[in-house]
Protein backbone atom coordinates (compact mmCIF):
# COMPACT_ATOMS: atom_id res chain seq x y z
CA UNK A 1 0.00 0.00 0.00
CA UNK A 2 1.82 3.07 -1.27
CA UNK A 3 0.67 6.60 0.63
CA UNK A 4 0.83 9.93 -1.01
CA UNK A 5 0.52 12.27 2.27
CA UNK A 6 -0.35 16.57 0.63
CA UNK A 7 0.49 18.47 3.46
CA UNK A 8 3.18 18.28 6.23
CA UNK A 9 2.38 20.70 9.15
CA UNK A 10 0.74 19.92 12.45
CA UNK A 11 -1.43 17.22 11.13
CA UNK A 12 0.86 15.95 8.22
CA UNK A 13 4.40 15.93 10.28
CA UNK A 14 2.41 13.55 12.29
CA UNK A 15 1.08 11.22 9.87
CA UNK A 16 4.36 11.38 8.04
CA UNK A 17 6.32 10.61 11.80
CA UNK A 18 3.85 7.40 12.52
CA UNK A 19 3.85 6.40 8.73
CA UNK A 20 7.84 5.71 9.22
CA UNK A 21 8.01 4.68 12.93
CA UNK A 22 5.13 1.83 12.80
CA UNK A 23 5.79 0.66 9.21
CA UNK A 24 5.75 -2.59 10.51
CA UNK A 25 3.32 -2.92 13.00
CA UNK A 26 0.92 -0.94 10.34
CA UNK A 27 1.96 -3.70 7.96
CA UNK A 28 0.81 -6.16 10.19
CA UNK A 29 -2.56 -4.82 11.09
CA UNK A 30 -3.43 -4.40 7.36
CA UNK A 31 -2.10 -7.44 6.04
CA UNK A 32 0.41 -5.98 3.42
CA UNK A 33 3.06 -3.13 3.22
CA UNK A 34 2.54 0.33 4.08
CA UNK A 35 4.61 2.65 2.39
CA UNK A 36 5.32 6.21 2.21
CA UNK A 37 5.50 6.80 -1.18
CA UNK A 38 5.50 10.77 -1.43
CA UNK A 39 4.87 13.79 0.74
CA UNK A 40 3.72 16.98 -0.85
CA UNK A 41 4.79 20.39 0.32
CA UNK A 42 5.01 23.80 -0.27
CA UNK A 43 8.82 24.80 0.13
CA UNK A 44 11.13 21.91 -0.01
CA UNK A 45 13.27 23.84 2.42
CA UNK A 46 10.70 24.64 5.15
CA UNK A 47 11.81 23.71 8.59
CA UNK A 48 9.23 20.81 9.76
CA UNK A 49 8.59 18.88 12.43
CA UNK A 50 9.75 15.56 11.63
CA UNK A 51 12.40 13.92 8.93
CA UNK A 52 11.16 12.77 5.71
CA UNK A 53 13.59 10.28 4.40
CA UNK A 54 15.60 11.74 1.01
CA UNK A 55 13.63 11.64 -2.07
CA UNK A 56 9.81 11.95 -0.76
CA UNK A 57 9.39 15.42 -0.73
CA UNK A 58 8.22 16.94 -3.74
CA UNK A 59 6.39 20.66 -4.15
CA UNK A 60 4.29 19.24 -7.43
CA UNK A 61 1.11 17.58 -5.40
CA UNK A 62 -0.99 17.17 -8.27
CA UNK A 63 1.46 14.70 -9.85
CA UNK A 64 1.87 13.13 -6.73
CA UNK A 65 -1.87 11.99 -6.22
CA UNK A 66 -1.68 10.88 -9.86
CA UNK A 67 1.11 8.32 -9.90
CA UNK A 68 0.02 5.14 -10.82
CA UNK A 69 1.74 3.38 -7.83
CA UNK A 70 -0.10 5.20 -5.19
CA UNK A 71 -3.16 3.52 -3.50
CA UNK A 72 -3.79 6.00 -0.33
CA UNK A 73 -3.76 9.73 -0.42
CA UNK A 74 -3.88 10.97 2.97
CA UNK A 75 -5.40 15.23 2.49
CA UNK A 76 -4.11 17.36 5.43
CA UNK A 77 -3.25 20.76 2.92
CA UNK A 78 -6.69 22.57 4.48
CA UNK A 79 -8.94 24.79 2.93
CA UNK A 80 -10.97 24.51 -0.42
CA UNK A 81 -8.83 24.61 -2.93
CA UNK A 82 -6.23 22.83 -4.45
CA UNK A 83 -7.47 20.24 -1.40
CA UNK A 84 -10.57 19.57 -3.08
CA UNK A 85 -8.83 18.82 -6.62
CA UNK A 86 -6.84 17.04 -5.63
CA UNK A 87 -9.00 15.09 -3.72
CA UNK A 88 -11.12 14.51 -6.83
CA UNK A 89 -7.63 13.71 -8.94
CA UNK A 90 -6.50 11.42 -6.59
CA UNK A 91 -10.06 9.46 -6.63
CA UNK A 92 -10.50 9.76 -10.62
CA UNK A 93 -7.21 8.40 -10.06
CA UNK A 94 -7.92 4.89 -8.52
CA UNK A 95 -6.50 6.03 -5.02
CA UNK A 96 -8.86 5.80 -2.19
CA UNK A 97 -8.62 9.07 0.49
CA UNK A 98 -7.95 10.46 3.95
CA UNK A 99 -9.22 14.18 4.88
CA UNK A 100 -9.01 15.97 7.90
CA UNK A 101 -10.59 18.68 6.11
CA UNK A 102 -14.21 19.53 7.68
CA UNK A 103 -14.31 22.88 5.74
CA UNK A 104 -14.29 21.31 2.76
CA UNK A 105 -16.28 18.43 3.52
CA UNK A 106 -19.07 20.47 5.18
CA UNK A 107 -19.13 23.25 2.53
CA UNK A 108 -18.86 20.73 -0.73
CA UNK A 109 -19.20 17.19 0.81
CA UNK A 110 -21.98 15.62 -1.61
CA UNK A 111 -18.98 16.56 -4.84
CA UNK A 112 -16.22 14.16 -2.81
CA UNK A 113 -18.95 11.34 -2.04
CA UNK A 114 -20.27 11.48 -5.29
CA UNK A 115 -17.15 11.10 -6.88
CA UNK A 116 -15.61 8.45 -4.75
CA UNK A 117 -18.97 6.13 -4.77
CA UNK A 118 -18.64 6.73 -8.69
CA UNK A 119 -14.47 5.49 -8.69
CA UNK A 120 -15.55 2.63 -6.23
CA UNK A 121 -13.12 3.99 -3.81
CA UNK A 122 -13.30 4.87 0.11
CA UNK A 123 -13.23 8.53 1.35
CA UNK A 124 -13.34 8.88 4.82
CA UNK A 125 -12.54 12.09 7.20
CA UNK A 126 -12.84 11.45 11.17
CA UNK A 127 -10.26 13.82 11.62
CA UNK A 128 -12.72 16.40 10.42
CA UNK A 129 -14.52 17.09 13.82
CA UNK A 130 -13.54 16.76 17.22
CA UNK A 131 -9.93 15.28 16.18
CA UNK A 132 -8.83 11.97 17.71
CA UNK A 133 -12.23 11.49 19.43
CA UNK A 134 -13.91 8.93 17.04
CA UNK A 135 -17.44 10.13 16.32
CA UNK A 136 -18.33 10.13 12.77
CA UNK A 137 -17.40 5.90 12.66
CA UNK A 138 -19.73 5.37 15.77
CA UNK A 139 -22.51 7.50 13.93
CA UNK A 140 -21.76 5.86 10.46
CA UNK A 141 -21.29 2.00 11.97
CA UNK A 142 -22.27 1.59 15.32
CA UNK A 143 -25.35 3.61 15.41
CA UNK A 144 -26.36 3.07 12.20
CA UNK A 145 -29.40 0.73 13.45
CA UNK A 146 -30.93 2.95 15.74
CA UNK A 147 -32.41 6.32 15.67
CA UNK A 148 -30.67 9.24 16.28
CA UNK A 149 -32.50 12.51 17.50
CA UNK A 150 -29.98 14.89 18.71
CA UNK A 151 -26.40 15.78 18.75
CA UNK A 152 -24.52 18.13 21.67
CA UNK A 153 -21.39 18.81 20.70
CA UNK A 154 -18.32 20.78 22.15
CA UNK A 155 -16.48 20.45 19.04
CA UNK A 156 -13.87 23.82 19.51
CA UNK A 157 -11.47 23.39 21.77
CA UNK A 158 -10.10 27.27 21.37
CA UNK A 159 -13.60 28.48 22.44
CA UNK A 160 -13.45 25.90 25.48
CA UNK A 161 -10.30 27.06 26.50
CA UNK A 162 -11.56 30.53 26.32
CA UNK A 163 -14.77 29.81 28.05
CA UNK A 164 -13.09 28.13 30.69
CA UNK A 165 -10.88 30.44 31.86
CA UNK A 166 -13.97 33.10 32.01
CA UNK A 167 -15.63 30.71 34.13
CA UNK A 168 -12.73 29.35 36.49
CA UNK A 169 -11.13 33.56 36.45
CA UNK A 170 -13.73 35.85 35.59
CA UNK A 171 -11.89 37.07 33.28
CA UNK A 172 -13.60 38.80 30.01
CA UNK A 173 -13.55 37.60 26.40
CA UNK A 174 -10.52 39.74 25.70
CA UNK A 175 -8.01 38.38 28.23
CA UNK A 176 -9.55 34.92 27.93
CA UNK A 177 -8.42 34.71 24.32
CA UNK A 178 -5.31 36.67 24.88
CA UNK A 179 -4.23 33.90 27.39
CA UNK A 180 -5.35 31.14 25.13
CA UNK A 181 -3.11 33.06 22.20
CA UNK A 182 -0.19 33.18 24.79
CA UNK A 183 -0.27 29.26 25.49
CA UNK A 184 -0.98 28.50 22.00
CA UNK A 185 -4.69 27.19 21.95
CA UNK A 186 -5.49 30.15 19.45
CA UNK A 187 -4.21 31.21 16.63
CA UNK A 188 -3.39 35.00 15.39
CA UNK A 189 -6.17 35.42 13.90
CA UNK A 190 -8.75 33.69 15.92
CA UNK A 191 -11.87 34.29 13.68
CA UNK A 192 -13.07 30.71 12.34
CA UNK A 193 -13.03 29.28 16.02
CA UNK A 194 -14.38 32.09 18.13
CA UNK A 195 -17.27 33.34 15.66
CA UNK A 196 -18.15 29.73 15.13
CA UNK A 197 -17.08 29.02 11.94
CA UNK A 198 -15.11 25.49 12.47
CA UNK A 199 -17.67 24.64 14.60
CA UNK A 200 -20.51 24.73 12.30
CA UNK A 201 -18.09 23.21 9.79
CA UNK A 202 -18.54 20.25 12.21
CA UNK A 203 -22.22 20.62 13.21
CA UNK A 204 -22.78 20.08 9.39
CA UNK A 205 -20.64 16.93 9.15
CA UNK A 206 -22.02 15.72 12.15
CA UNK A 207 -25.72 16.51 11.59
CA UNK A 208 -25.47 14.75 7.79
CA UNK A 209 -24.51 11.55 9.45
CA UNK A 210 -26.78 11.42 12.46
CA UNK A 211 -29.54 12.24 10.36
CA UNK A 212 -28.91 10.75 7.08
CA UNK A 213 -29.35 13.44 5.20
CA UNK A 214 -27.12 16.65 3.20
CA UNK A 215 -26.66 19.72 5.53
CA UNK A 216 -23.64 22.29 4.74
CA UNK A 217 -21.77 24.40 6.30
CA UNK A 218 -24.26 27.47 5.20
CA UNK A 219 -27.43 25.81 6.42
CA UNK A 220 -26.03 26.23 10.13
CA UNK A 221 -27.09 29.14 12.32
CA UNK A 222 -24.00 30.22 13.74
CA UNK A 223 -23.14 32.59 16.71
CA UNK A 224 -20.09 33.06 18.19
CA UNK A 225 -18.53 33.73 21.36
CA UNK A 226 -16.97 37.28 21.25
CA UNK A 227 -20.36 39.04 22.68
CA UNK A 228 -20.11 36.53 25.50
CA UNK A 229 -19.34 38.90 28.98
CA UNK A 230 -17.71 38.16 32.22
CA UNK A 231 -21.49 39.60 33.71
CA UNK A 232 -22.96 36.46 31.26
CA UNK A 233 -20.98 33.73 32.75
CA UNK A 234 -21.51 35.30 36.48
CA UNK A 235 -24.98 34.92 35.48
CA UNK A 236 -25.23 31.19 34.66
CA UNK A 237 -23.33 30.59 37.79
CA UNK A 238 -25.98 32.00 40.03
CA UNK A 239 -28.00 29.63 38.14
CA UNK A 240 -26.16 26.62 38.18
CA UNK A 241 -24.56 26.51 34.84
CA UNK A 242 -21.46 27.16 32.99
CA UNK A 243 -21.65 29.07 29.26
CA UNK A 244 -19.99 26.47 26.50
CA UNK A 245 -19.59 27.04 22.86
CA UNK A 246 -22.77 24.35 21.38
CA UNK A 247 -23.12 22.45 17.94
CA UNK A 248 -26.76 21.58 18.09
CA UNK A 249 -28.09 19.31 15.73
CA UNK A 250 -31.74 18.55 16.24
CA UNK A 251 -34.44 16.09 14.45
CA UNK A 252 -37.27 18.64 15.08
CA UNK A 253 -41.31 18.53 13.92
CA UNK A 254 -41.87 21.64 11.80
CA UNK A 255 -45.29 23.75 12.19
CA UNK A 256 -46.44 21.51 9.29
CA UNK A 257 -45.89 18.43 11.11
CA UNK A 258 -42.93 17.25 8.83
CA UNK A 259 -39.89 16.17 9.53
CA UNK A 260 -36.94 18.32 9.71
CA UNK A 261 -33.32 19.14 10.92
CA UNK A 262 -32.18 22.27 12.90
CA UNK A 263 -28.29 22.49 12.85
CA UNK A 264 -27.13 26.10 15.05
CA UNK A 265 -23.57 26.67 16.76
CA UNK A 266 -24.00 29.71 19.77
CA UNK A 267 -23.32 29.62 23.17
CA UNK A 268 -25.16 28.34 25.37
CA UNK A 269 -25.60 28.05 29.56
CA UNK A 270 -25.94 23.92 30.76
CA UNK A 271 -26.27 23.09 33.87
CA UNK A 272 -23.40 22.56 35.77
CA UNK A 273 -24.66 18.53 36.29
CA UNK A 274 -24.67 17.99 32.72
CA UNK A 275 -21.80 15.38 31.28
CA UNK A 276 -20.47 18.42 28.78
CA UNK A 277 -20.38 20.72 31.74
CA UNK A 278 -16.73 18.74 32.82
CA UNK A 279 -15.10 19.22 29.38
CA UNK A 280 -12.87 21.95 30.20
CA UNK A 281 -9.72 23.59 28.89
CA UNK A 282 -9.13 22.50 25.78
CA UNK A 283 -11.23 19.04 25.17
CA UNK A 284 -13.87 18.19 23.05
CA UNK A 285 -16.90 16.06 23.45
CA UNK A 286 -19.89 15.16 21.60
CA UNK A 287 -23.33 13.95 23.53
CA UNK A 288 -25.87 11.52 21.24
CA UNK A 289 -29.59 10.74 22.17
CA UNK A 290 -30.73 8.09 20.32
CA UNK A 291 -33.80 6.02 20.65
CA UNK A 292 -32.60 2.76 21.54
CA UNK A 293 -28.83 3.40 23.12
CA UNK A 294 -30.06 6.40 24.89
CA UNK A 295 -27.55 8.95 25.89
CA UNK A 296 -24.10 8.36 24.83
CA UNK A 297 -20.99 10.33 25.19
CA UNK A 298 -17.30 10.55 23.14
CA UNK A 299 -14.79 12.42 25.09
CA UNK A 300 -11.16 13.38 24.34
CA UNK A 301 -9.03 15.63 22.44
CA UNK A 302 -10.21 17.36 19.35
CA UNK A 303 -7.05 18.79 18.25
CA UNK A 304 -3.50 18.75 17.97
CA UNK A 305 -0.75 17.51 15.20
CA UNK A 306 -0.50 13.78 16.91
CA UNK A 307 -4.36 13.37 18.24
CA UNK A 308 -5.71 14.33 14.71
CA UNK A 309 -3.19 12.02 13.07
CA UNK A 310 -3.99 9.13 14.83
CA UNK A 311 -7.87 9.77 13.31
CA UNK A 312 -6.05 9.88 10.31
CA UNK A 313 -3.99 6.66 10.76
CA UNK A 314 -7.67 4.74 11.42
CA UNK A 315 -8.77 6.01 8.28
CA UNK A 316 -6.06 4.58 6.55
CA UNK A 317 -4.97 1.27 8.38
CA UNK A 318 -9.57 0.86 7.17
CA UNK A 319 -9.23 2.16 3.86
CA UNK A 320 -5.98 -0.11 3.12
CA UNK A 321 -7.58 -2.94 4.75
CA UNK A 322 -11.41 -2.25 2.26
CA UNK A 323 -8.42 -1.98 -0.40
CA UNK A 324 -6.98 -5.43 -0.59
CA UNK A 325 -10.15 -7.50 0.15
CA UNK A 326 -11.30 -5.26 -3.32
CA UNK A 327 -14.01 -3.80 -1.03
CA UNK A 328 -15.44 -0.55 -0.03
CA UNK A 329 -16.92 0.75 3.32
CA UNK A 330 -20.52 2.52 3.18
CA UNK A 331 -20.80 5.30 1.37
CA UNK A 332 -22.77 8.63 1.85
CA UNK A 333 -26.21 7.65 3.32
CA UNK A 334 -28.30 10.74 2.95
CA UNK A 335 -31.51 8.82 1.82
CA UNK A 336 -33.70 10.80 4.65
CA UNK A 337 -33.61 14.32 2.64
CA UNK A 338 -35.05 16.15 5.52
CA UNK A 339 -35.15 20.06 5.05
CA UNK A 340 -33.31 22.42 7.29
CA UNK A 341 -35.53 24.35 9.34
CA UNK A 342 -35.63 27.77 9.88
CA UNK A 343 -33.93 28.97 12.92
CA UNK A 344 -37.13 31.07 13.64
CA UNK A 345 -39.14 27.67 14.47
CA UNK A 346 -36.15 26.23 16.52
CA UNK A 347 -37.46 25.53 20.22
CA UNK A 348 -35.54 26.80 22.80
CA UNK A 349 -35.19 28.57 26.33
CA UNK A 350 -33.61 32.02 27.06
CA UNK A 351 -31.93 33.43 29.91
CA UNK A 352 -32.29 36.90 30.24
CA UNK A 353 -30.81 39.93 31.77
CA UNK A 354 -32.56 43.53 31.82
CA UNK A 355 -31.62 46.64 33.77
CA UNK A 356 -34.71 48.40 34.71
CA UNK A 357 -35.83 51.28 36.69
CA UNK A 358 -37.10 50.16 40.04
CA UNK A 359 -40.49 51.58 40.25
CA UNK A 360 -44.26 49.90 40.44
CA UNK A 361 -45.58 48.20 37.75
CA UNK A 362 -42.23 46.90 35.58
CA UNK A 363 -42.30 43.40 36.85
CA UNK A 364 -45.61 42.76 35.72
CA UNK A 365 -44.69 45.23 32.41
CA UNK A 366 -41.71 42.51 31.69
CA UNK A 367 -43.76 39.85 32.71
CA UNK A 368 -46.97 41.02 29.84
CA UNK A 369 -43.88 41.27 26.86
CA UNK A 370 -43.28 37.66 27.58
CA UNK A 371 -47.04 36.56 27.60
CA UNK A 372 -47.88 38.62 24.71
CA UNK A 373 -45.56 36.55 22.64
CA UNK A 374 -46.38 33.29 24.28
CA UNK A 375 -43.24 32.77 25.58
CA UNK A 376 -44.12 31.05 29.18
CA UNK A 377 -41.66 32.50 32.47
CA UNK A 378 -39.97 30.19 34.53
CA UNK A 379 -38.25 32.14 36.49
CA UNK A 380 -38.07 35.71 37.34
CA UNK A 381 -36.00 37.52 39.99
CA UNK A 382 -34.76 41.21 40.79
CA UNK A 383 -31.47 41.55 41.90
CA UNK A 384 -30.12 44.46 43.17
CA UNK A 385 -32.26 48.09 44.10
CA UNK A 386 -32.70 51.55 42.67
CA UNK A 387 -29.93 52.45 39.89
CA UNK A 388 -28.56 48.65 39.92
CA UNK A 389 -32.15 47.02 39.56
CA UNK A 390 -32.33 44.16 37.26
CA UNK A 391 -34.81 41.54 36.55
CA UNK A 392 -33.49 37.70 35.34
CA UNK A 393 -36.13 35.62 33.45
CA UNK A 394 -35.35 32.23 32.49
CA UNK A 395 -38.20 31.56 30.14
CA UNK A 396 -39.56 28.23 29.61
CA UNK A 397 -39.13 26.37 25.66
CA UNK A 398 -40.46 29.01 23.16
CA UNK A 399 -39.58 28.83 19.48
CA UNK A 400 -36.30 31.66 18.49
CA UNK A 401 -38.86 33.79 16.40
CA UNK A 402 -40.96 34.25 19.68
CA UNK A 403 -37.95 34.76 22.01
CA UNK A 404 -36.49 36.95 19.33
CA UNK A 405 -39.94 39.23 19.19
CA UNK A 406 -39.45 39.35 23.34
CA UNK A 407 -36.73 40.62 23.26
CA UNK A 408 -37.76 43.61 20.83
CA UNK A 409 -40.58 44.55 22.49
CA UNK A 410 -38.73 44.64 26.23
CA UNK A 411 -36.05 47.00 24.91
CA UNK A 412 -39.09 49.56 23.27
CA UNK A 413 -40.43 49.41 26.99
CA UNK A 414 -39.88 52.59 28.98
CA UNK A 415 -38.75 50.92 32.15
CA UNK A 416 -36.36 48.77 30.42
CA UNK A 417 -33.04 50.82 30.23
CA UNK A 418 -31.11 47.84 28.53
CA UNK A 419 -31.08 44.18 28.38
CA UNK A 420 -27.70 43.35 29.01
CA UNK A 421 -27.31 39.55 28.89
CA UNK A 422 -29.24 36.82 25.77
CA UNK A 423 -28.65 33.40 26.19
CA UNK A 424 -29.88 30.57 25.56
CA UNK A 425 -30.22 27.55 27.88
CA UNK A 426 -29.62 24.13 26.67
CA UNK A 427 -29.37 20.33 28.43
CA UNK A 428 -32.59 20.27 30.46
CA UNK A 429 -31.54 23.02 33.10
CA UNK A 430 -33.67 23.81 35.37
N1 LIG B 1 -4.25 21.09 13.68
C1 LIG B 1 -5.26 20.45 14.22
O1 LIG B 1 -5.34 20.28 15.43
C2 LIG B 1 -6.36 19.89 13.35
C3 LIG B 1 -7.38 19.13 13.94
C4 LIG B 1 -8.38 18.58 13.13
C5 LIG B 1 -8.34 18.81 11.76
N2 LIG B 1 -7.34 19.58 11.22
C6 LIG B 1 -7.36 19.79 9.77
O2 LIG B 1 -6.19 19.23 9.20
C7 LIG B 1 -5.80 19.97 8.07
C8 LIG B 1 -4.37 20.44 8.24
O3 LIG B 1 -4.27 21.23 9.39
P1 LIG B 1 -2.87 21.62 10.03
O4 LIG B 1 -3.16 22.13 11.39
O5 LIG B 1 -1.88 20.55 9.85
O6 LIG B 1 -2.49 22.88 9.11
P2 LIG B 1 -1.04 23.44 8.83
O7 LIG B 1 -1.23 24.83 8.32
O8 LIG B 1 -0.14 23.23 9.99
O9 LIG B 1 -0.52 22.51 7.64
C9 LIG B 1 -0.95 22.60 6.31
C10 LIG B 1 0.28 22.44 5.45
O10 LIG B 1 -0.10 22.32 4.09
C11 LIG B 1 0.86 22.99 3.32
N3 LIG B 1 0.32 23.31 2.00
C12 LIG B 1 -0.51 24.30 1.65
N4 LIG B 1 -0.79 24.26 0.33
C13 LIG B 1 -0.11 23.20 -0.17
C14 LIG B 1 -0.01 22.63 -1.46
N5 LIG B 1 -0.64 23.15 -2.50
N6 LIG B 1 0.78 21.53 -1.60
C15 LIG B 1 1.41 21.01 -0.54
N7 LIG B 1 1.35 21.51 0.70
C16 LIG B 1 0.59 22.59 0.88
C17 LIG B 1 1.25 24.21 4.14
O11 LIG B 1 2.52 24.71 3.75
C18 LIG B 1 1.25 23.61 5.54
O12 LIG B 1 2.53 23.13 5.92
C19 LIG B 1 -6.82 21.12 7.95
O13 LIG B 1 -7.86 20.72 7.08
C20 LIG B 1 -7.37 21.24 9.35
O14 LIG B 1 -8.67 21.77 9.41
C21 LIG B 1 -6.37 20.11 11.98
N1 LIG C 1 -9.15 25.08 15.73
C1 LIG C 1 -9.82 23.89 16.15
C2 LIG C 1 -9.00 22.66 15.95
C3 LIG C 1 -9.12 22.07 14.61
O1 LIG C 1 -10.44 21.73 14.33
C4 LIG C 1 -10.15 23.96 17.62
O2 LIG C 1 -9.84 24.95 18.30
O3 LIG C 1 -10.74 23.02 18.12
NA1 LIG D 1 -12.86 12.55 15.09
Amino acid sequence: MKVAVLGCGSVGSQVVRLLLEQSDELAARVGAPVELAGVAVRRLEAAREVEVPEGLLTTDADALVRRDDVDLVVEVIGGIEPARSLILAALEGGASVVSANKALVAEDGPTLFDAAQKAERDFYYEAAVAGAIPILRPLRESLAGDNVSRVLGIVNGTTNFILDKMDTSGAGFEEALEEAQELGYAEADPTADVEGFDAAAKAAILASLAFHTRVSASDVYREGITEVTAGDVASARDIGCVVKLLALCELRTGPDGERGVSARVHPAMIPRSHPLASVREAYNAVFTESEAAGQLMFYGPGAGGAPTASAVLGDLVTIARNRLAHTTGAGESAHADLTVLPMGETVTRYHVAIDVDDKVGVLSQVAMAFAEHGVSIQNLRQEGRGDDAQLVVVSHEATDAQLRETMQHLEQLESVREVTSVMRVEGGAE
